[in-house]
């Protein structure tokens, strides 16, 4: 590393030894804490198509976020020590979440020989947690590549979860304002791998703020957010696929960063060879990736409209059933009836992607002109109906329980309701929350939860399926993406 590197031109595109010049100059004395969120998601439309580069889904953030707050426990070692000056003992970053029972992971800090890269390594035999680990490798490979130091001092790493998130959290109060604030972050009670989830992305959301917060408070300033984004979108992206183990769509990861929008994935090539944390040349292929340094595969996600919001009017709600589903091997079948029988799929996507893309011009129509229906949604209700039919055919064509007739019985007597506009499954359907559009006033608000608190089915569900408690979630349309956080909101918690 060449201390005497000159600093970069502002706008210029910097280069590796920028980065270190920043580290040396900007660095030595590092923020101490760093704070940031991502937001959950919820696909209003596009599951299964938007899988495949030819279709697209629109993506709503929603306000429920996941925090990561970052605090340097021992500063590292000062880039300006003598040199020969002995390395210090290794870093070790210890992770909490701290509404979950046991939920303690402590690291210590590998450095991988021929440019494997840094490996978050678990200290004892408590359960591992591979959203937390691998994000740590992949955010602190990034971050000694371009810092060209394996130096992190020691961390401290706080997650914070909104309510939402997890079924366990009981009725949250969601007229009362001064109840949200007190229940922001609540103590679940439980283990974390205890907890039911409602399908909001906490994965995702996790990801996102950890890796965005560990880069942003070792290599930038929290400024520099807006122009990270898409830095931070690619190391996320590539953490989160290698946590899951699949190349899923990332529609996911891409709304934590960006917030709503319409969403357009990136080729599953780009980080088809990207190879394990540790494996020789992985800093340098990883950083290549984040960078989009490689010409050979160039990042080609699309997010239109990013950070759109819903017509004035217009709020969006979830509905819990409790239940859950299981996206991996509902995607499998799917994606294998659609192999079988391609010429059939084909319409049916085709026939979806359509009536989608209407859905969203209409929503974005009414966005850009509030007044333009004066309060009336018919058309936005019909368009969802529609997808919904297209929906209920690939239900039964695939035989996979995307809209099972539960939910349908669910959905059509919410439809019912005054003030309802329209409600699907959304992603992956199953038996997961169903998002409703509804006019944003509190009479409606009270209608559904009042209907949902009496709810019982009285079909039997095509699928054997059975829905428990319904319960209106607090959560609802956040438009925003990954952002900074101030540190007064986690009192008690850090
Ligand atoms: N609050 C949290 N603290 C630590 N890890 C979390 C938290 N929330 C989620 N995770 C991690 O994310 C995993 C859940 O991811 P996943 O099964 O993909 O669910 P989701 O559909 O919510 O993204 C958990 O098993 C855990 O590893
Ligand atoms: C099928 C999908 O297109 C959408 C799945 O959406 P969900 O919102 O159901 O996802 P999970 O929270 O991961 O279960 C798969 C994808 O796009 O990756």
């Amino acid at each position: 590393m060449n201390a005497d590197h000159a600093p970069p031109r502002p706008g210029a595109v910097l280069r590796r030894a920028d980065y270190a010049y920043f580290f040396i100059y900007e660095m030595t004395d590092p923020v101490t804490i760093t704070a940031l969120s991502a937001p959950g998601k919820v696909l209003l439309t596009g599951g299964y198509l938007c899988l495949d580069r030819a279709y697209t889904g629109t993506v709503f953030a929603l306000d429920a976020r996941i925090h990561v707050v970052v605090q340097q426990l021992k500063r590292p070692r000062s880039a300006n020590a003598p040199a020969g000056e002995t390395e210090p003992e290794e870093g070790t970053v210890i992770v909490r979440s701290p509404q979950f029972l046991d939920a303690v992971w402590e690291y210590g800090v590998q450095r991988c020989e021929n440019g494997g890269g840094v490996k978050a390594v678990q200290k004892g035999d408590g359960k591992r947690n591979p959203f937390v680990e691998t994000s740590l490798s992949y955010a602190l490979t990034y971050i000694s590549y371009v810092a060209d130091s394996k130096n992190f001092g020691s961390l401290s790493v706080t997650i914070l979860a909104d309510s939402d998130y997890y079924s366990e959290t009981g009725p949250k109060s969601s007229d009362d304002e001064e109840d949200d604030f007190i229940t922001r972050f609540m103590d679940f009670g439980v283990p974390l791998f205890e907890a039911h989830k409602t399908g909001l992305g906490s994965s995702a959301a996790l990801v996102t703020a950890l890796v965005s917060s560990l880069v942003i408070h070792r290599t930038m300033q929290p400024e520099d957010l807006g122009s990270g984004r898409d830095k931070l979108h690619n190391l996320a992206q590539a953490a989160h696929c290698a946590a899951q183990g699949k190349v899923g769509s990332g529609f996911d990861v891409a709304s934590a960063i960006y917030g709503s929008c319409l969403y357009r994935r990136f080729s599953p090539s780009i980080l088809e060879s990207i190879g394990d944390v540790g494996s020789d040349g992985f800093e340098e292929r990883l950083f290549a990736i984040v960078e989009d340094s490689d010409p050979k595969h160039t990042w080609d996600t699309e997010c239109v409209d990013f950070g759109m919001h819903l017509p004035h009017g217009m709020q969006l709600v979830l509905c819990d059933v409790d239940c859950g589903s299981q996206t991996p091997s509902m995607v499998k079948k799917v994606l294998e009836w659609r192999k079988n029988n391609r010429d059939e799929a084909d319409v049916l996507w085709a026939s979806l992607q359509n009536n989608n893309e209407k859905l969203r011009q209409e929503l974005k129509r009414l966005a850009q002109h509030p007044g333009a229906n004066q309060g009336d949604f018919t058309d936005i209700g019909a368009l969802i109906q529609r997808t919904r039919q297209h929906i209920r055919t690939m239900t039964r064509r695939t035989g996979v329980p995307i809209e099972p007739s539960i939910q349908t019985e669910l959905i059509d007597s919410l439809t019912e309701l005054e003030g309802v506009i329209g409600g699907v499954v959304p992603g992956a359907g199953g038996y997961d929350a169903v998002a409703l559009l509804i006019q944003d006033d509190l009479d409606t608000l009270e209608r559904v939860k009042e209907h949902v608190a009496n709810w019982t089915s009285k079909v039997e569900d095509d699928f054997g399926g059975k829905i428990g408690n319904v319960r209106l979630l607090g959560v609802r349309h956040g438009s925003e993406g990954v952002r900074n956080e101030g540190l007064g909101q986690y009192e008690g918690w850090i």
